[in-house]
């Protein structure tokens, strides 16, 4: 995903969960009593989920807004949008990293992502490194993705198909890693447990977005497929022409609405998305159980 601008056109679904949830998270979240909160936020692409939705949240002395992205792209794009706002930037990073970089390990307060961690496969380095990009002292993270879309049948149909099989060899590499899963709610908890997280929250949301007319479905598949900056651009309406007709074979497509007399298409999406909240679990508790290992007497601990 590297196209910011037509990303940010065709993002619509994706903003209204981002809304939905963090109206929910706001009070949840752990703000700090003194205001100076620093936030992370991963996989932030153009960056207006995380100024629209989550830079309003922040007290105003917020202390540092960081968005993150693996394209440098992206990051180009949110930097040019968001330069003149104060004590916000936005950097290159890849959450799956083997090593975090030292400058950003154990800084933030809060880590937010949002329609990114179904992009990774390797989601037991993801949370490592959120658990470690939080302060010793605790912190907490909201983490929203996807664990089923319908999208992800419609490219294992193409990529059955001698046509796009050429372009589409690695597609399990953009399904989310929950797609098969049968219980992703113990499973995510599981890693969130794995990377060292105590309190955690974590819900499997059944959700349904209505795609109207073939052009807007079109647009939104456009901003996300990761495939078509393989493809010839002269194929790249056959492409979404196919990937139409497999949607309606998915019976996936309703039939035409009349409205003041223009009739259009509508297309149907059911997906499921997991919305977690977890804790880091402060390190200065853990330091004084551990200390007491070498301490002989101690009042009430035996
Ligand atoms: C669908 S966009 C979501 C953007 C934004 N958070 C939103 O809600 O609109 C997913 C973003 O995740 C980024 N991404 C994918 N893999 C990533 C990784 N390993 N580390 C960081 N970002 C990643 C993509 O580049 C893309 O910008
Ligand atoms: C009806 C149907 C198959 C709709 C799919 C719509 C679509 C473009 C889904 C994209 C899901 C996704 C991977 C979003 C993202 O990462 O932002």
């Amino acid at each position: 995903m590297n196209l910011a601008s037509l990303y940010q056109r065709a993002n619509e679904v994706q903003r209204h969960d981002a809304k939905l949830i963090l109206s929910e998270y706001a009070s949840i979240l752990q703000w700090r009593s003194d205001g100076q909160d620093s936030l992370l936020d991963v996989g932030s692409g153009p960056g207006n989920v995380l100024m629209d939705f989550v830079h309003p949240l922040l007290p105003k002395s917020f202390k540092q807004l960081v968005g993150t992205d693996v394209s440098m792209q992206m990051v180009g794009y949110a930097n040019k949008c968001y330069e003149r706002y104060a004590r916000t930037q936005f950097q290159v990073l890849d959450i799956g990293c083997e090593e975090l970089p030292e400058q950003l390990k154990g800084r933030f307060d809060h880590v937010t992502s949002f329609y990114c961690l179904h992009w990774v496969q390797n989601l037991r380095a993801a949370l490592r490194n959120i658990y470690n990009l939080l302060r010793n002292e605790g912190g907490d993270s909201l983490l929203v993705f996807l664990a089923t879309n319908p999208v992800y049948e419609v490219y294992k149909v193409l990529q059955s198909s001698a046509k796009w099989a050429c372009y589409m060899q690695d597609v399990d590499q953009f399904i989310s890693p929950l797609h098969y899963s049968s219980d992703p709610v113990k499973q995510f908890e599981d890693l969130l447990n794995e990377a060292g997280f105590v309190y955690k929250n974590v819900e499997l949301r059944s959700e349904v977005f209505v795609y109207e007319g073939v052009q807007t479905l079109k647009d939104n598949v456009k901003a996300i497929c990761p495939f078509l900056e393989r493809i010839p651009t002269s194929l790249h309406e056959e492409f979404l022409n196919d990937f139409v007709d497999v949607v309606v074979s998915m019976n996936l497509k309703q039939d035409a609405t009349c409205n003041a007399g223009h009739s259009q298409e509508r297309f149907i999406s059911p997906y499921k998305l997991i919305v977690a909240y977890a804790r880091k679990s402060p390190d200065f508790l853990e330091n004084v159980f551990s200390d007491l290992v070498n301490v002989k007497h101690v009042k009430g601990v035996k």
